[in-house]
């Protein structure tokens, strides 16, 4: 018995009952009849968990017997969503649990809905971590994810007369039954301190780095169910403690503060995320945050996961570490140090390993995104790391020299070392020098990495350059958000397969000539649209009108996604009506729902919420609209609410200026579930376009060629308001204060930053944007042709999963 397989819980309704009761009684303490909802889902939790465990250790088991080579995924952030639901997905469990609490006499909902999800992340790359490891595990890819248990996840906002507010997110409040704790495995992390050079036995030079304090990293395991497959990966996330725990003397001595002080200090380390998904703010936590996690990271997996007589020599015959962008490349040096001061390579033995062992995504094009840090900063916190930069950067420069003899200027271009205007390290070309392979996440952001943020590196490894376009999970974003639409496809296919094969959504081409089909189709949306409706009833107090074409923008707020864009033209609408340019009449019920978080510091971020807000406020209650325009804004735009809006949308706007948004992965999730896009030819829109078909996208504005040839020729923004009377008209309404009590002051932000600067071109783009959302109102009159183009957006872009993501990492980058 204690040897033997571990067996599951029975499937059987009884069995899940059973094991539901024990987890309640002896796991909770509590009887049924006296237990919370909290308890209940604690004990749900639980039970799932339990139907997966046998998976989850079988792995391991497997994975140790004949080990081949891992996918290490290195990642600050993992949005993973609420869970309950994906385990019983992957499980095959969802109606028997629904039957078993039912039994108990439950609405299983209800404890669905009492679970906190992990806002581990911040937007796009925090979702794209969680939708890799969820393909990963579904494709029995050995794999393990690294990151960070913050504490404290993604505020949550909220609305303060139409201003962002942010409160902490203390998600672990409640228990979180997902998690298993090893403080068993705890690393010991060292900052600080100095470094001196000795010689060995051998004589040889050898640098000791000796930390000035240290902290623990306690592991803390979660489930990565694959679909209904029998694999169960794991993602590490790892905790800061003290070293040394409480300080009884001082204690003793009455002084309780300094007592806990170390306690405190080491876990500020991972106490909360960092709520900026663009303009790094340089601080030194953010930097120990990404030192911490890695350093517990390379230290788990040579010294806990290798078994002890591994040569490392061969370690990338059976490592590789994906750098999710570059918070984690700081794990370049720490290799660097663990093999050189601590297993006593030499250096170029050292560095061969290491060159071997990384790969680099890169998922921004905004130069402010690229983190650099001060020499001095990363020279006191890690000066041993430092010192091992510094020699990789004179070796590479060796190289740039002799391809490129006498050419200083690429010499001093190239540096990861950075002169000017602080000494600092280049994150993102140490990651460059360090990698096997760098990717951009869409075939255009690919080329503008080569073509504009790292062409010299381009041309020194051409073949290291390439490009993985990034995907989405089918199993949360379709299968679990959008049973309507997967039981119709499931009907028509005539299989389930295109769960874990999304291609086969090919299939349903044909049945976009089908009327029943389509009629079918119409009524899946307008399921999904009731459904949404009593979300946001119950949850913000909200009135979605179920006829209206719904209109949505879900992403972080950032000047170049162009929130400001969709705004112009809900007020251009509004104005048009105002004054008798726009007979009512042709205005098609519409309503425009956004979503969005603005980085706490991010001031122009926030003033364009507080406005959008404001315009809802008005042209949802003025008559002259007669209900035909209203303009939605949930708080607190998450994963558990994309999974609500995405089934019940129509329209999805991708309106970032072209050459700014990396891929997007929204953009994907709308066209599977299927809405149509309106959007520019920017990130993986162009790749959706190319596969749904011209004349099943909505494309406007300027292309990357065109913004970047007007930048050249200088762009004057308040040209096109002078131009343009629609355009004046509606800045000018916005300028007057209509929207915000007649206060021009609270609109001026955005106004004048549209009128004086507009860095993302949004008034280059206003004309063609508006022609486009004619062609929409023209289109969305004839119900049966707008399902068609839908239809055919679901069938075409199967290419979009996250599986395929996968198998582009595996054949072009990982060959695991
Ligand atoms: C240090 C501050 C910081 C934090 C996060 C980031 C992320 C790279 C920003 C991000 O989430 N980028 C998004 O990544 C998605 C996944 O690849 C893409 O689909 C989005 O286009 C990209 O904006 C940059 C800078």
């Amino acid at each position: 018995l204690a040897t033997g397989p571990v067996k599951s819980p029975p499937v059987t309704v009884d069995g899940f009952v059973q094991e539901f009761l024990s987890e309640l009684n002896y796991g909770q303490g509590v009887k049924l009849s006296q237990s919370t909802i909290n308890d209940q889902y604690l004990a749900l939790a639980r039970t799932v968990r339990s139907y997966l465990m046998a998976a989850w250790l079988e792995t391991g088991h497997r994975r140790r017997k004949n080990p081949t080579k891992m996918v290490a995924y290195l990642s600050a952030e993992y949005l993973l969503g609420r869970q309950l639901g994906n385990a019983l997905l992957s499980t095959n469990l969802i109606s028997i649990a629904e039957q078993a609490m039912h039994e108990c006499g439950i609405d299983i909902a209800e404890l669905r809905a009492q679970e906190i999800e992990p806002g581990l992340g911040n937007g796009g790359l925090g979702r794209l971590a969680a939708c890799f490891v969820d393909s990963l595990a579904t494709m029995d890819v050995p794999t393990i994810g690294y990151g960070i248990r913050y504490e404290y996840g993604i505020f949550r906002q909220s609305f303060e007369d139409g201003r962002q507010v942010e409160q902490p997110d203390p998600w672990l409040r409640l228990g979180s039954p997902w998690e298993f704790p090893h403080p068993e495995r705890a690393v010991t992390v060292g900052f600080g301190g100095q470094t001196e050079e000795s010689a060995d036995e051998e004589g040889r030079n050898r640098c000791r780095w000796t930390p000035e304090r240290q902290v623990r990293g306690v592991p803390y395991h979660y489930m990565v169910p694959g679909y209904r497959n029998g694999v169960v990966n794991t993602l590490r996330l790892w905790s800061a403690e003290a070293h040394e725990g409480f300080d009884l003397q001082v204690f003793n001595s009455g002084d309780y503060a300094r007592a806990t002080q170390a306690q405190t200090v080491a876990e500020n380390i991972s106490k909360v995320l960092y709520p900026d998904d663009s303009t790094p703010q340089g601080k030194e936590l953010r930097l120990q945050q990404q030192y911490f996690f890695v350093a517990c990271s390379l230290h788990d997996f040579i010294e806990n996961t290798l078994p002890g007589d591994f040569d490392l020599q061969n370690l990338p015959k059976r490592i590789i570490f994906q750098l999710n962008d570059t918070h984690p490349v700081i794990a370049v040096p720490e290799l660097m140090r663990l093999l050189v001061d601590e297993k006593g390579f030499d250096w170029d033995e050292a560095w061969a390993i290491t060159q071997q062992c990384f790969a680099y995504t890169c998922h921004t094009l905004l130069p402010e995104a690229l983190e650099v840090w001060p020499v001095e900063l990363l020279g006191r916190l890690l000066p041993r790391h430092l010192e091992i930069i510094y020699r990789i950067n004179d070796d590479f420069l060796a190289q740039v020299r002799e391809a490129f003899p006498g050419d200083e200027w690429r010499v001093r271009r190239m540096s990861i070392i950075a002169e000017h205007p602080q000494r600092s390290v280049r994150m993102a070309f140490l990651a460059t020098v360090a990698a096997v392979k760098v990717n951009g996440v869409a075939a255009l952001h690919s080329q503008l990495l080569r073509d504009n943020v790292l062409p010299d590196f381009a041309e020194l490894w051409p073949e290291k350059f390439t490009n993985v376009t990034n995907g989405i999970t089918p199993r949360r974003f379709v299968r679990l958000a959008n049973r309507r639409l997967s039981g119709l496809v499931t009907e028509a296919l005539g299989t389930e397969e295109w769960v874990t094969d999304l291609d086969l959504l090919r299939g349903l081409e044909p049945l976009a000539d089908d009327a029943a089909f389509r009629e079918q189709f119409r009524q899946v949306k307008a399921a999904n649209k009731n459904r949404l409706a009593l979300v946001l009833e119950g949850r913000d107090g909200l009135v979605l009108e179920q006829d209206h074409l719904i209109d949505v923008m879900v992403k972080r707020l950032h000047e170049y996604k162009r929130q400001s864009l969709k705004l112009l033209h809900v007020v251009s609408l509004y104005e048009g009506v105002r004054s008798g340019r726009l007979p009512i009449e042709r205005v098609t019920p519409r309503t425009v729902l956004f979503g969005a978080k603005a980085a706490p510091g991010y001031h122009l971020a926030k003033e364009t919420i507080a406005l959008i807000n404001h315009v809802a406020a008005v042209v949802n209650e003025d008559p002259i609209m007669q209900g035909r325009l209203k303009v939605l804004f949930p708080a607190n735009y998450n994963v558990n609410l994309a999974e609500k809006i995405i089934p019940a949308a129509d329209l999805s706007e991708q309106i970032s200026l072209a050459g700014k948004e990396a891929s997007g992965t929204g953009n994907m999730k709308f066209a599977l579930n299927g809405a149509l896009t309106i959007g520019t030819d920017d990130g993986a829109n162009v790749e959706i376009r190319q596969l749904v078909g011209d004349d099943n996208f909505f494309l406007f504005g300027l292309s990357e060629p065109e913004v970047e040839a007007l930048r050249k020729e200088g762009y004057v923004p308040s040209s096109y308001y002078e131009q343009d009377p629609v355009l004046r008209a509606t800045l000018d309404l916005i300028g007057s204060g209509h929207f915000t009590n007649g206060s021009r002051h609270s609109a001026a932000a955005v106004v004048d930053n549209l009128l004086h600067h507009d860095p993302f071109m949004a008034l280059a783009d206003f004309q063609a944007y508006l022609a486009a959302q004619d062609r929409v109102d023209e289109a969305y009159a004839d119900q049966d042709a707008w399902s068609r183009m839908a239809i055919l957006n679901v069938a075409r872009c199967g290419f979009f999963s996250s599986d395929r993501s996968m198998r582009d990492y595996l054949d072009k980058i990982w060959h695991a």
